[in-house]
């Protein structure tokens, strides 16, 4: 029975494995994880992390051939094939910080492969790493072996939060990249052989490491990229009166660009955007090429700016001040069907409004009150270290509560900012929160969710991203 060990029991290791037990009953999957919690909460009915599908998913095979475990070395020592799927965060410190992939973890899990091995292994790197991180891993392997043979493979992971069980199922494409020599090859096909279990052939793409090593990095820029282009579209449609949704679809018509992932929104968040933007420019400046990193740098920017912008528009909508008052925010993961919160645009949303001394009471149907006063009072890249190394009692903010209920956020307060397009929120009473808010009665959508003319019928002043503006805020102060 082929052994498949994962190093990383997160957000992409977890789902990931637990999909190819389900779609391979001759293997034996186990996850493992340095995390306690983590790894409990995986053996126990509360998974650590929420995703639509997943419970099934580790129901059907958790105990049989998918197992998750904290003794890391017992079960990389016994697997044929060892992913790799640690954190890879932006460096916070010394050369390259606020830019380069932090390695620390990489480097530690591949010297530990090293140390405990004791039979040839594939080495795969699932996390999304800095192009050529292989070679290094390849040398850190190479010289600790003891005369183990070692077969580095890039196979980088796209699932999306919120859809990684269908993206798992049915992938637009898997991605393998290894040694163009005899043993490459045959590690290459060990792994398409996983894979051809349940995904079609002719989507399984094989390349050098490099080159799967970049795809992942260019894959991610040209998807933010692609939300940064129409983000800075639904500025300018509001300084001249086009509508951002129109203006999308007819752009998305020609068949050259396509209709996905041209929704406009407060801004794009998650935990890799940023992180392999930044990733990919450092190596653009390391590599001698200043141009090309200036380019991706923009993307970065505009989804900055977006944010900005969002928090002027509600405090110059208000009178130019939000001093002490209620505001409900309305979501604060950073998209919707998931829990995670990392760099999601609430945080610097809130952050924004609160230096302006709002009040902010927060509702999300998936995010704890820990999880969103951690976010708030965190450094910046922090967030992306495993948690046991996070700050454990960070300091709350005072002007945040958190509650279990959109009516409940809402009453009293003087302004609604959407910034998940939670279904829920479609379907709320608009018309009850209404008469319980102060007025005039602002909603701020940043993920274009309500029915604006209806909310206005109410008697609110809305503010859609991108949209026509209501009369009320063309006269307010122009923001940038
Ligand atoms: N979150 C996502 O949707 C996607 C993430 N990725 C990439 O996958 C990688 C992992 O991301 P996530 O799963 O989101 O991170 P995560 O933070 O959810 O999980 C990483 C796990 O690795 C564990 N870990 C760290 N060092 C370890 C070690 N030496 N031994 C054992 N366990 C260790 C941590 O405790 C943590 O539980 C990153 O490189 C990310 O860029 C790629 C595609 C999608
Ligand atoms: O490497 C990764 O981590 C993953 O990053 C993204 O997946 P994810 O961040 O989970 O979610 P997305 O659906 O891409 O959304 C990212 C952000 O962009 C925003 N977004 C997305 C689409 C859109 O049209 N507009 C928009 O603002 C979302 O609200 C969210 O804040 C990619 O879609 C995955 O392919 C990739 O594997």
């Amino acid at each position: 029975m082929v052994k498949i060990c994962c190093i990383g029991a997160g957000y992409v290791g977890g789902p990931t494995m637990a999909v190819i037990a389900l779609k391979c009953p001759s293997i034996e999957v186990a996850v493992v994880d340095i995390s306690v919690s983590r790894i409990t909460a995986w053996n126990s009915d509360q998974l650590p992390i929420y995703e639509p599908g997943l419970d099934g998913v580790v129901k059907q095979c958790r105990g049989k051939n998918l197992f998750f475990s904290t003794d890391v070395e017992k079960h990389v020592s016994e697997a044929d094939i060892v992913f790799v799927s640690v954190n890879t965060p932006t460096k916070t410190r010394g050369l390259g910080a606020g830019k380069a992939a932090d390695l620390t973890y990489w480097e530690s899990a591949a010297r530990m492969i090293a140390d405990v091995s004791k039979s040839n292994k594939i080495v795969v790197e699932k996390s999304t790493v800095p192009v050529k991180t292989a070679e290094a891993i390849e040398k850190i392997l190479t010289h600790n072996s003891k005369g183990i043979q070692f077969q580095i493979l890039s196979n980088p992971e796209f699932l999306a939060e919120g859809t990684a069980i269908q993206d798992l199922f049915n992938p637009d494409r898997v991605l393998i990249g290894g040694r163009e020599t005899p043993e490459g090859e045959k590690a290459i096909q060990a792994l398409k052989d996983v894979y051809a279990q349940w995904v079609p052939e002719d989507r399984i793409l094989t390349t050098n490491l490099w080159s799967a090593e970049l795809s992942k990095l260019a894959a991610n820029a040209f998807l933010a990229q692609r939300i940064s282009s129409v983000n800075a579209m639904s500025a300018l449609c509001e300084a001249t009166g086009a509508n951002v949704t129109q203006v999308s679809y007819a752009v998305g018509k020609d068949s050259r660009i396509g209709p996905k992932f041209l929704n406009s929104s407060v801004g794009f968040g998650g935990s890799c955007f940023q992180k392999d933007i930044l990733n990919l420019v450092y190596i653009c400046e390391c590599n001698g090429l200043p141009e090309v990193a200036e380019y991706w740098k923009q993307v970065i920017k505009i989804n900055d700016y977006q944010k900005n912008r969002f928090v002027n528009r509600v405090v110059a909508s208000m009178f130019n001040t939000v001093s002490n008052k209620k505001i409900a925010i309305l979501g604060f993961a950073f998209k919707k069907d998931t829990g995670d919160t990392r760099e999601t645009p609430a945080i610097d949303v809130c952050k924004g409004l609160l230096g302006d001394k709002a009040r902010l009471s927060i509702y999300d149907p998936q995010v704890t009150e820990d999880q969103i006063q951690r976010d708030l009072t965190m450094d910046k890249f922090t967030w992306d270290h495993p948690i046991h190394l996070q700050p454990m009692s960070p300091t709350t903010v005072k002007q945040v509560t958190v509650v279990w209920d959109a009516y409940e956020a809402t009453k009293d307060a003087h302004g609604i900012c959407i910034l998940t397009e939670w279904d829920e929120f479609k379907a709320l009473d608009f018309k009850r929160i209404y008469d319980k808010m102060q007025k005039p009665a602002f909603v701020f959508d940043g993920r274009n969710v309500v029915d604006a003319d209806k909310l206005r019928d109410i008697g609110f002043i809305v503010y859609s991203i991108g949209k026509p503006l209501d009369p009320w805020l063309k006269d307010m102060p122009a923001v940038a």
